[in-house]
């Protein structure tokens, strides 16, 4: 039976909308969209049933789907419908952030069709994984996406199982250190860091002023500054990222998990 696609995204910086689109556009279907990246987007409930095929990417966050989406998340209404989770990290690991995000779905009363793990230009650093998602993970995203269409055209009366890498329990969150990006003189006060802040962090009457309390370092504004005016000066983005730069440079390659029927 064919459904209806939507794509459901978070994505701060960007990476996890490419894929997820790149997916979408693999199955040739049309498709709307649902971007979870503002705050005013997060208070709608999400509604899904069994005439829905949803793709639903998030970034991977200290190994785990971002905090900031739970309340979102929890009120999703899924019974019947299929869904195919995305993780989009960094190039360090997904941990377990995929298991999350498909146990999540799953409790929802979604079927699970298929699930990936693809990897994004780092939040914190453009020397790990720059540029990506690059046309070879495009490409890769599309045929994943096409594949989506072939196993729709078999779907049998309940999709079968499969299992994805990750551990029980979850990686621990911890609490990180607040801290927010610095504003340096090239900042010509356009004030789209302010407009594209998933959190509201950043003050409409003065650009340079963002909530420590808000701020999840997600760096949105730092890659969207059109003068390269935001940056994090010191502290623990700073230290990870060379530890990122100096560990985690190999490049990894997109991890696709399909049932076998
Ligand atoms: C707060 C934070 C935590 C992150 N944690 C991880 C991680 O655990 N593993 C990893 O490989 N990348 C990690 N990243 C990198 C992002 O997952 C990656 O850059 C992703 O492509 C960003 O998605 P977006 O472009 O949709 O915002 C983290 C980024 C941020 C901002």
């Amino acid at each position: 039976m064919m459904r209806k696609l939507t794509i459901v995204f978070f994505s701060p910086t960007g990476t996890t909308r490419k894929v997820v689109k790149a997916i979408a556009d693999g199955t040739g279907l049309e498709y709307d969209s649902i971007d979870l990246t503002l705050p005013s987007s997060r208070s709608q409930v999400l509604e899904f049933g069994s005439g829905d095929l949803v793709i639903m990417g998030v970034p991977v966050y200290a190994g785990r789907v971002p905090s900031l989406l739970s309340e979102t998340i929890d009120s999703i209404k899924a019974e019947g419908a299929l869904m195919v989770p995305v993780v989009v990290y960094g190039n360090r690991h997904y941990d377990d952030s995929l298991l999350e995000l498909k146990d999540i779905l799953e409790a929802k009363g979604a079927f699970l069709i298929a699930a990936a793990a693809f990897i994004g230009e780092h939040s914190y650093t453009a020397k790990v994984a720059g540029g990506r998602p690059d046309s070879e993970d495009l490409e890769s995203a599309k045929r994943f996406g096409n594949g989506l269409i072939s196993m729709l055209n078999k779907e049998p009366d309940s999709p079968a199982k499969f299992d994805v890498p990750g551990n029980l329990p979850y990686k621990e969150r911890k609490p990180s250190k607040p801290d927010t990006p610095i504003t340096g003189d090239a900042c010509i006060e356009c004030g789209i860091c302010a407009r594209n802040c998933p959190t509201g962090a950043i003050d409409f009457n003065d650009f340079s002023s963002a909530d420590p309390s808000l701020c999840i370092k997600c760096c949105s504004c730092i890659k969207k500054c059109p003068s390269d005016a935001k940056s994090f000066s010191d502290g623990s983005v700073v230290s990870f990222s060379g530890w990122l730069e100096a560990n985690c440079s190999e490049r990894k390659q997109p991890e696709l998990f399909t049932p076998v029927i």
